[in-house]
């Protein structure tokens, strides 16, 4: 069921569109990630749910219902964001209380919930101490129940653990997906990492200047990005161009090129993932894949994994292989790089 919906809804900034024409539907208990560029209008679509800014023109509705010019405190949602700001001079205990004690909840009450927020974010036992005696990772997670005890019919998270290094931030997103799904609670998630977006979310909106380029579950926008900015936004991506006759592109070197569906028009663009890309052995049987020849740059050691470089027409095509302890192929040889039609993806500029 839907629970917010977006209509069509612009944001001008001093004549400067932040966000034009976006439409979107949030679904009840789902767990969103808005991802895109600095100032692809992210926050501005976050603080326009929230009510802390109002749009130019469209409409908002949760549950049905017109939200778009009622104030923050009407909406019913709870908001965490990155510069989370706990009063330092405050308990933990306080701190999640503050919000409830403003509003004049009974004592009771308070405890009730304060104690059942710091259990689902893990901190029960914690609510005696300052927030100078928490490491960054659990002052992380009393914001996060200082946003959820008021019980918020949606959660709204601007970059939340950008400030954490990358290992409380690993942890921290497994206690988000946890805590999203104990409390069932609609969240929409802002991040400009992709990888963050793929991993927690049920579903990723894509922003470009102001506009919603493409939605949908992670897997399928990694799979069929719709447009070359989010094949190579979201993960990485080879861009193979050329003009297209019956269905088939012709590349700069006169290769064929087979996409996963029927191309067409002067140029069209197919968008092919490294790790999709095999180094083909000498004399190796294509397979009826598509089959382009370069010469390797580079061979990059990443670990778990190795990066070829191969160049090609002037460009550096990306190959990515796991680590088996052998390497395919060295600098200065000719490769052929094999990868199959359903990974030539055609995609719209
Ligand atoms: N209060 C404001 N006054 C003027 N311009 C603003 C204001 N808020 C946002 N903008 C502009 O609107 C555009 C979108 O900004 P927004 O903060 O929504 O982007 P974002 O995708 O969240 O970026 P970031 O990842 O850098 O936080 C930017 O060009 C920004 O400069």
């Amino acid at each position: 069921m839907t629970v917010i919906s977006v209509q069509r809804v612009t944001k001008t900034f001093g004549g400067h569109d932040a966000l034009t024409d976006l439409s979107v539907t949030f679904d009840d208990g789902g767990f969103y990630a808005l991802l895109g560029p600095s100032g692809s209008g992210k926050t501005t679509l976050l603080r326009l749910i929230a009510g802390f800014e109002f749009p130019d023109a469209g409409r908002i509705l949760f549950n049905g219902d017109p939200v778009e010019m009622l104030p923050a405190e009407k909406r019913d949602v709870g908001m965490m964001f990155q510069s989370y700001a706990l009063f330092p001079n405050m308990s933990v205990f306080d701190n999640v209380a503050f919000g409830l004690s403003v509003r004049k909840v009974p004592a009771a009450e308070i405890r009730t919930r304060v104690g059942e927020a710091l259990e689902l974010v893990r901190l029960t036992g914690y609510d005696r101490r300052k927030p100078s005696e928490l490491s960054g990772g659990q002052r992380q997670r009393v914001a996060l129940a200082r946003a959820i005890v008021f019980r918020p019919r949606v959660l709204l998270l601007d970059e939340p653990l950008s400030a954490l290094d990358k290992a409380l931030r690993l942890g921290m997103q497994v206690e988000l997906r946890r805590i999203q799904r104990d409390v069932g609670i609609t969240t929409l998630f802002v991040t400009h990492d992709q990888e963050e977006a793929l991993t927690l979310a049920d579903r990723v909106g894509v922003l470009r200047d102001g506009r919603l380029v493409q939605e949908g579950p992670p897997r399928q926008l990694y799979e069929r990005p719709a447009t070359a900015f989010t094949a190579t936004f979201l993960g990485d991506a080879n861009l193979l161009r050329g003009p297209t006759t019956a269905g088939v592109l012709t590349l700069a070197d006169g290769t064929s090129l087979v996409p996963d569906s029927p191309a067409s028009g002067a140029e069209a663009i197919c968008a092919v993932r490294p790790e999709r890309i095999d180094l083909l052995a000498p004399g190796e049987d294509a397979a009826g894949r598509n089959v382009i020849t370069g010469t390797v740059s580079e061979v990059i050691f990443a670990g778990n994994a190795l990066h070829y470089l191969v160049d090609w027409q002037g460009q550096s095509l990306k190959v990515t292989s796991p680590n088996r302890g052998t390497q395919a192929a060295a600098p200065g040889e000719s490769v052929r790089l094999g990868f199959a039609r359903r990974d030539t993806v055609l995609v719209a500029p």
